[in-house]
């Protein structure tokens, strides 16, 4: 391990093209520190499971290198795998073992033999223990979801990451999901996490890389990302329909609510004025806070190249 680093994780240029010819990762580059509790993000499609794939040694890159607590994942693999735990996004299982055979046998494949302990553990936190003696095939998706949570964690790797960990899991099992890899993240885990939820990434990341079609399109602290995020935007009930002239600032919204995304507050005084002159009464006026998601919406709508940082 280089001493010198406090990266847990080192991505240099990583290009991947596949055999078909189709370039996946166009030169990636980022570092995630020690203990951070990291957001990679990015559509369907935008490479973050075939960068995954690639530090879990799955998947070689073409071009470029990763270093996991300072092991080259080429040069010295064994201590790179060692030193990671992969939630895959893929439910896949021996069917012909139980939930603590799978776990016995994936220690077995990390070179640990005596792992009782930790194996019950770890069913405990993941809320498996009565399941220990059930065949894999007969658990529910969000068993299985968790199986393959305490599948990575067996050997207890530094640097855990969760390819969109809580797909399929209910609310109340995602809840104690995330409680236990925050209690893991307490204990100086590193966390890298992918999901489509961003409420979820905007609560639990520090830190934020945002991918697009290969690339990386965004690299910051979660909080300045959030402030990037320009404008303000009013949510409002009012009396009769929105006046023509306010239309062109409506944005979609899934309420009754309607949602005006305004460039600068000065806008609000014409909104107002404008409602007053057309005699439309305002019965609620928000002003939302800026989520991720709109970060996220801008970002990948954005059709200039590079990487933003705040
Ligand atoms: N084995 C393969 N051969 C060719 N192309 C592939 C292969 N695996 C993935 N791809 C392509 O690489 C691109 C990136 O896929 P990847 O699974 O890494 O995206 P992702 O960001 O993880 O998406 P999602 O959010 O849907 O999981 C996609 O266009 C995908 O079709």
């Amino acid at each position: 391990m280089n001493t010198q680093s406090d990266s847990a994780l080192v991505i240099a240029n990583a290009q991947k093209t596949y055999r078909n010819g189709f370039t996946a990762l166009k030169g990636v580059s980022f570092d995630v520190k020690q203990g951070e509790f990291f957001g990679l993000l990015g559509p369907n499609g935008a490479g973050k499971t075939t960068l995954i794939s690639a530090m879990a040694g799955l998947a070689h890159l073409s071009q470029g290198h990763i270093n996991i607590m300072g092991f080259d994942t080429r040069k010295q693999p064994n201590q790179a795998r060692m030193s990671l735990g992969v939630v895959p996004q893929e439910l896949v299982f021996d069917p012909f073992f139980t939930v603590r055979e799978t776990l016995q046998f994936q220690s077995g494949y990390f070179g640990i033999r005596k792992n009782d302990a930790w194996i019950d553990e770890l069913l405990h936190k993941l809320h498996l223990s009565d399941k220990a003696n059930t065949n894999t095939r007969n658990l529910s998706g969000g068993m299985k979801r968790r199986l393959m949570v305490g599948q990575a964690l067996v050997h207890r790797p530094p640097v855990i990451v969760l390819d969109e960990p809580t797909a399929g899991v209910d609310v109340e099992l995602r809840q104690s999901l995330w409680a236990f890899i925050k209690e893991l993240h307490g204990q100086g885990h590193t966390i890298i996490l992918t999901t489509h939820y961003l409420e979820e990434a905007q609560s639990l990341c520090n830190r934020i890389a945002m991918m697009k079609k290969g690339e990386l399109v965004a690299l910051d602290s979660t909080a300045n990302l959030l402030r990037s995020s320009n404008g303000v935007r009013i949510a409002m009930t009012l009396s009769a329909a929105l006046p023509e002239a306010l239309r062109k600032w409506q944005i979609p919204s899934t309420g009754t609510e309607i949602i005006l995304q305004l460039s600068e507050y000065a806008q609000l005084a014409y909104v107002l004025s404008t409602l007053q002159y057309e005699y439309v009464a305002v019965k609620t006026l928000n002003i939302l806070e800026n989520d991720l998601e709109q970060v996220f919406l801008r970002l990948m709508q954005d059709n200039t190249k590079g990487v933003v940082t705040c």
